[in-house]
């Protein structure tokens, strides 16, 4: 039987992004404060994801959980993220436990990371013949209160699956768009992540065994400074696309 999956955020473009390639993959439970514009596979849950009862209510029967919803301006402001990625993901992972779902998958962020591209060091960073990479074993360094907000979704996890053992995968994505890398945005064309590379990569962290891992969710891009093996070898994450070929 498909697993059961619950998808938070369902109704934004990551979601539109996995649901594109996975819609029949798996029994889909969606959930989004906003109610749909489309039509989407399986049963569609209007809900708020800091209302406890009904994140809870949400949960029952779920086997994984992909962890969406949440404001992803880079210039959020210190409310927004605190109600919708911090409190609203600490409910998402206290119902998840309590319910015994197995997994979760929590969309993080390059913003995470995004005050290692100092002065110095970029724009070079962003170009194929430059060595520099990070790998996920780095410390966190936001450069917004969004990417803050992040690092506090990763380190819930890191909580709940110390104290519950649920294991708990963080993807650090990049730069999605649709058909085509960024045009003249040499940053967003080396964190590229193509529609299809990021429904397969939600897949592998849907079916793959973990225990606790970050990994950074970008294509195979030339110009990278994210490295992709920790996906490649914690999720058996294969991408397709290289923004390179775009070029
Ligand atoms: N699109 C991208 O390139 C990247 C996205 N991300 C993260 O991926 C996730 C999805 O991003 P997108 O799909 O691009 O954003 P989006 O804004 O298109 O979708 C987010 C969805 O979450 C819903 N939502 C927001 N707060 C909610 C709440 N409190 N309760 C219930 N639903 C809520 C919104 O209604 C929206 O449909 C976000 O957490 C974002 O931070 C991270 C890095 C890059
Ligand atoms: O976390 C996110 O990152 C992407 C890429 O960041 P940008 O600074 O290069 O635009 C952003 O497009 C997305 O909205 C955000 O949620």
């Amino acid at each position: 039987m498909a697993q059961s999956v619950l998808l938070t955020g369902a109704a934004g473009r990551v979601g539109d992004a996995i649901l594109g390639d996975l819609a029949d993959a798996y029994e889909w439970r969606l959930l989004d404060r906003d109610p749909p514009t489309e039509d989407l596979p399986g049963e569609f849950v209007v809900a708020d994801i800091t209302d406890d009862e009904a994140i809870r209510e949400a949960m029952e029967g779920i086997d994984v959980v992909v962890h969406l919803a949440g404001d992803p301006r880079k210039t959020a402001p210190w409310d927004s993220v605190l109600t919708n990625n911090i409190d609203g993901t600490q409910t998402v992972y206290e119902a998840a436990v309590d319910a015994g779902v197995e997994k979760v998958a929590f969309a993080s962020s390059n913003h995470a990371v995004g005050a290692f591209e100092t002065d110095e060091r970029t724009p070079d960073m962003y170009r194929a013949d430059d060595d520099y990479l990070l790998d996920g074993s780095e410390l966190p360094r936001p450069g917004n209160l969004y990417g803050v907000s992040k690092v506090a979704g990763e380190s819930l996890g890191r909580y709940y699956h110390d104290e519950y053992g649920i294991s708990v995968v963080n993807v650090r994505i990049g730069n999605l768009t649709q058909n085509h890398p960024p045009i003249d945005y040499e940053r967003g064309q080396a964190m590229w992540l193509s529609y299809r590379d990021c429904a397969h990569l939600f897949d592998r962290c849907i079916q793959a065994d973990y225990e606790y891992e970050i990994v950074y969710g970008i294509s195979d891009n030339d110009r990278k400074y994210y490295s992709i093996e920790s996906a490649r070898e914690a999720l058996g994450y294969d991408p397709q696309d290289n923004s390179a070929e775009h070029d």
